[in-house]
């Protein structure tokens, strides 16, 4: 803006400067305030007709930082705004939050050298302060949203371990792998026995509480970080075991089997026994197969049934 289309209005600088929702401070090249705004003054507890004339360096009841000093000689010795990173710089100033907390403000700062119309050839340097508090609060909201969101679409909200939708993206990444490295991968899927007969007689957050036993007792016993456990339906789960023979796969299927079962969780209306109980099905697919995904899982499904058949609270294995 050229000084012959500056509007010709009359105006109130003053006035704008104390409405101004930024901290203004001006300062002249031996570091003397010349100019202090309302806002800084709010968020500081210090009035200008304290500073004003007097060097900043002495403004504030606790010295300032070398860097804050250090970047405004920069501002008028190369004549070119600073910036202060916020990343870098949280707290330059002493001001502090208006709701009486005690809590800094954290500062967004930019250094412009100004000309001095009044002393030819000085310098004056202006200090304009954002309260960046708000946005950096807002910034980590969306960040701790959207990783809740990523948990969200992964985990199975009632027991923490992950759902059928994260499992099937996994499982069809693990087949390949297996394939490509010429690895046997085993599949093993359980399911509570007479649950339904459970919810009946216990009530529903009885099997709520069951359901998270036996999906806690699933976890603790995974033994390598690349085994992974989902629930696959409503008390049904999935166990995928990369690199894992059919015999390892049976013995892990066993060992879970009887966790489950130690946990004693009475369950009077069970025909196979007096507590709760798992029957389960396993799977495996030798290295060099070629088998479908879906085949994979039919065939694991298969052999939980047969585990339903022949009495339940067991293990079986089919081949595929
Ligand atoms: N408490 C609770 N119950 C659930 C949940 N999801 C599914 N169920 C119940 O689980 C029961 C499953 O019953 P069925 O599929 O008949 O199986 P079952 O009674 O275990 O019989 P078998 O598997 O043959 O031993 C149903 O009553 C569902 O309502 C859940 O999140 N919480």
């Amino acid at each position: 803006m050229t000084k012959e289309n500056v509007p010709a209005i009359q105006f109130d600088w003053a006035q704008l400067f104390e409405a101004l929702n930024i901290g203004l401070i001006l300062v002249d090249e031996q570091g003397c305030v010349l100019l202090w705004n309302e806002w800084i003054t709010k968020h500081s507890g210090i009035h200008s007709d304290t500073v004003i004339n007097k060097a900043l360096i002495n403004a504030f009841p606790e010295p300032l930082a070398g860097s804050f000093i250090a970047a405004i000689n920069r501002a008028l010795s190369t004549k070119l705004p600073v910036v202060l990173s916020n990343a870098l710089h949280k707290f330059p100033l002493p001001l502090f939050n208006l709701n009486g907390s005690g809590e800094r403000i954290s500062q967004s700062i930019i250094l412009s050298p100004l000309k001095n119309l009044h002393d030819q050839g000085k310098l004056m340097c202006l200090i304009q302060v954002n309260d960046s508090s708000t946005s950096i609060k807002r910034e980590q909201m969306l960040r701790d949203h959207s990783e809740t969101h990523k948990k969200d679409a992964t985990t199975d909200p009632l027991t923490g371990i992950y759902n059928r939708r994260f499992f099937d993206a996994h499982y069809k990444l693990e087949i390949s792998q297996a394939q490509r490295q010429k690895t046997t991968l085993s599949l093993i899927m359980l399911d509570i026995d007479y649950f339904k007969n459970y919810n009946d007689h216990y009530g529903h957050p009885a099997g709520d509480a069951a359901i998270i036993a036996v999906a806690n007792c699933i976890k603790n016993k995974l033994q390598r970080s690349s085994d992974m456990a989902a629930r696959y339906g409503g008390e049904e789960f999935i166990v995928l075991l990369p690199n894992s023979t059919s015999t390892a796969a049976q013995l892990f299927a066993e060992i879970i089997r009887q966790a489950v079962f130690d946990l004693k969780i009475p369950h009077l209306s069970s025909l196979t026994a007096k507590h709760l109980s798992v029957s389960i099905g396993v799977s495996s697919c030798p290295p060099g197969m070629i088998v479908d995904a879906d085949t994979f899982l039919k065939n694991t499904d298969l052999a939980l049934y047969a585990a339903k058949q022949k009495g339940r609270n067991q293990v079986q294995y089919l081949p595929l």
